[in-house]
């Protein structure tokens, strides 16, 4: 699995490359397909993205883009918790992207976890093999994901029975041990399957998980676990997150 790993001295500088790097990632795109598919975290994702994108706009092509959630709080979309609320605030409420290319968790399940993941993996089963197509798992063009202190990813957590999901695409958990506890995820086979995941990592209380997941020898961390098949994973981090690691870990930023 191909392993690019970039750090930028401050969270503004991951923020510019990051603005390059997801513009890079929609014109791939659309040199292939018609529409620019991409799933995005919560936490403090939206406003890292939010800070480059709305920088420098022109470039984007807002109404080819289709954006998921990578994961998702099973609050009201208006929740101070709602991931979705977060994104919007950050950017989405700031870009042409049309509002029916938004996909977010059904406001009138977020009481029934169970009904809500399902009700999502239909709006992906529904964009991504609209004809009913023999497709396994969907493929993004790019998933932004986050990581935890303790290494998980989207909502799924070091030691839960939800890392171990082969079949569906969205799964729900009302058991996790980050607030809120009622959550909606993509799948370990959806974020393998996809064309490039990014994770976006900042901040000195990541460093040491940070060693831990890219020395790749311990088993059972999420964030680790993230491999596309046939894909590319970046890490995206500032300065005080990488302080732990290896130099020879990193990567020239001037790749991008
Ligand atoms: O909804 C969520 O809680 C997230 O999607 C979660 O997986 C997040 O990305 C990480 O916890 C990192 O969050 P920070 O970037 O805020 O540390």
């Amino acid at each position: 699995m191909p392993r690019t790993v970039y750090a930028f001295p401050t969270v503004n500088d991951v923020s510019a490359s990051l603005r390059d790097f997801v513009l890079r990632a929609q014109d791939e795109a659309l040199a292939k397909h018609d529409r620019f598919t991409i799933a995005l975290s919560g936490g403090s994702l939206p406003a890292t993205l939010a800070r480059g994108l709305l920088e420098h706009q022109t470039a984007f092509q807002w109404s080819k883009w289709h954006v998921f959630y990578a994961d998702e709080r099973c609050v009201p979309l208006n929740d101070a918790e709602s991931n979705h609320r977060l994104a919007h605030e950050a950017f989405l409420a700031h870009v042409p992207i049309p509002a029916e290319q938004v996909y977010t968790i059904n406001p009138d399940l977020v009481g029934q976890p169970e009904a809500a993941a399902e009700d999502y993996q239909h709006q992906l089963m529904q964009a991504f093999a609209p004809t009913g197509d023999d497709v396994r798992f969907p493929v993004f063009d790019l998933i932004l994901l986050g990581m935890g202190p303790d290494g998980h990813t989207c909502s799924l957590f070091p030691g839960h029975p939800l890392v171990n999901e082969r079949t569906l695409w969205v799964s729900s958990l009302t058991d996790s041990p980050k607030p809120p506890p009622s959550r909606i995820t993509l799948t370990f086979p959806v974020l393998n399957h996809a064309h490039a995941v990014a994770f976006v990592t900042t901040g000195a209380n990541k460093q040491d998980m940070l060693v831990r997941v890219l020395d790749q020898t311990e088993e059972g961390l999420p964030a680790g676990m993230v491999n596309p098949t046939a894909g590319h994973v970046y890490w995206f981090l500032d300065e005080p997150a990488a302080a732990k690691l290896q130099d020879s870990l990193i990567d020239r930023p001037a790749a991008l």
